[in-house]
């Protein structure tokens, strides 16, 4: 039995209804893998009065299964969702901080739950995922593990690469998964579907930020979850007030605050702590929006360690970083304390915000990522002097 398995190819593939994980299974049949498709219900429905559009997406996934005559199950994931993703995002937003769920639904839901249910429930080898992004062994071309760590690397479609939001799942999960679509570009892969019996997704609309809010405003959809918290609109350099607001999980850094009769358009700066007020500076160029220095947790490393950061000793690893899937990389040093890292960048960032994920790179590598606690003191208040 042991044996057998060894040189199975079974594979479970994450089907959401669209082209990209259809693709996917497509790409995997064609090279001989035995695969079972798995849509995962995360967020209810029923609560949500119709907004979440995941019944039409089962029913997608489900057509799929059947145009690539694989078998499809659903498995439902509400409460694990729920506890792992959605109440950790509130309490940060409750915080003052800017979480991202798609971080912690890989973590916890798709590189946590699924995989596990494909190890023990499905008896498969491996997971995979219509993911752009790339594994340092490729299943696809070699059956067998290595005795090594397997790398993050990123997706040859460099504007889809979704790397970012994988630099938190697990080593072990890693080592057990594909991405088909690693290689290809997005124009490739809608290629594929337009020719083959999956042309229908081609067309079908991606699914843009997060899915559990729909179409509706995010304001309206966090405010059923968070009650009011009034606080003021404080000017950083006047020390004044200039409005007022209805609470500060509904702004994060940098955001514009839409108040009337001002000269120029006011920017959130800052997020004050022990109390719901909020610095805020005039025109997205301020000073105060920009800095190079912050802090974050200590960090989730995909694979090694780097060498510097090793205990006990801390030296200065320099790398890449971004804090935003869209934003371009940037140069950083990177040390660490018993409890944090501290990031330089070598270039000025704005709008940093506490509770993003710092994401750290080397070349084409995703090595981890962690949390960013601190944002440290802007340049306009080290310039201004301000620091008490
Ligand atoms: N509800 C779900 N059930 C099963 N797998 C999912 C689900 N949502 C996402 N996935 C998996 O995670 C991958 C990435 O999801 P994401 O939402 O980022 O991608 P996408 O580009 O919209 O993918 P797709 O075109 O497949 O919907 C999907 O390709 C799929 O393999």
């Amino acid at each position: 039995m042991h044996l057998l398995r060894k040189f199975s190819r079974k594979v479970a593939l994450g089907i959401s209804g669209g082209v990209d994980s259809a693709v996917s299974g497509l790409l995997l049949k064609q090279k001989g893998f035995e695969v079972i498709g798995v849509f995962m219900r995360n967020w209810d429905q029923l609560e949500e009065q119709g907004y979440c559009k995941s019944n039409q997406d089962e029913e997608d996934a489900k057509w799929v299964c059947t145009k690539l005559d694989i078998p499809f199950k659903s498995v439902n994931y509400i409460k694990d969702y729920w506890n792992s993703v959605f109440s950790e995002l509130i309490q940060q937003y409750i915080n003052g901080c800017t979480p991202n769920p798609d971080i912690l639904c890989n973590k916890h839901i798709k590189f946590g739950k699924f995989y596990d249910y494909a190890q023990n429930v499905l008896d498969c080898d491996y997971i995979a995922t219509g993911h752009y992004a790339n594994c340092s062994i490729d299943f696809m071309k070699q059956s067998s593990p290595e005795n090594r760590a397997v790398h993050l690397l990123k997706a040859k479609d460099q504007r889809k690469d979704q790397t970012f939001f994988l630099c938190n799942i697990s080593q072990n999960a890693l080592s057990r998964t594909i991405f088909p679509l690693g290689n290809l570009t997005k124009r490739q892969v809608k290629k594929i579907a337009v020719e083959s019996s999956l042309k229908r997704l081609a067309d079908k609309k991606e699914s843009v930020g997060i899915c559990f809010v729909g179409t509706r405003s995010f304001k309206s959809f966090i405010s059923e979850y968070i009650p009011p918290s009034p606080g003021c609109f404080i000017d950083i350099e006047s020390g004044k007030v200039v409005g007022k607001h209805n609470g500060r999980h509904n702004f994060t850094i940098g955001q514009r605050c839409n108040l009337q009769g001002t000269e120029k358009p006011y920017y959130v700066v800052q997020k004050l702590k022990d109390s719901q007020d909020m610095h805020v500076a005039m025109g997205r160029d301020h000073r105060a929006l920009f800095s190079n220095y912050f802090e974050t947790e200590l960090a989730h490393w995909i694979s090694d360690v780097p060498r510097q950061l090793v205990e006990p000793v801390s030296g200065v690893f320099e790398c890449e970083f971004r804090f935003q899937h869209t934003h371009p990389l940037r140069k950083c040093t990177v040390m660490r304390t018993n409890s944090k890292l501290i990031v330089n960048s070598l270039d000025e960032v704005s709008s940093l915000a506490p509770g993003q994920y710092a994401v750290f790179y080397l070349g084409d590598r995703c090595l981890g990522g962690a949390v960013i606690s601190d944002t440290g003191p802007s340049n306009y208040i080290l310039q201004s002097n301000k620091i008490e």
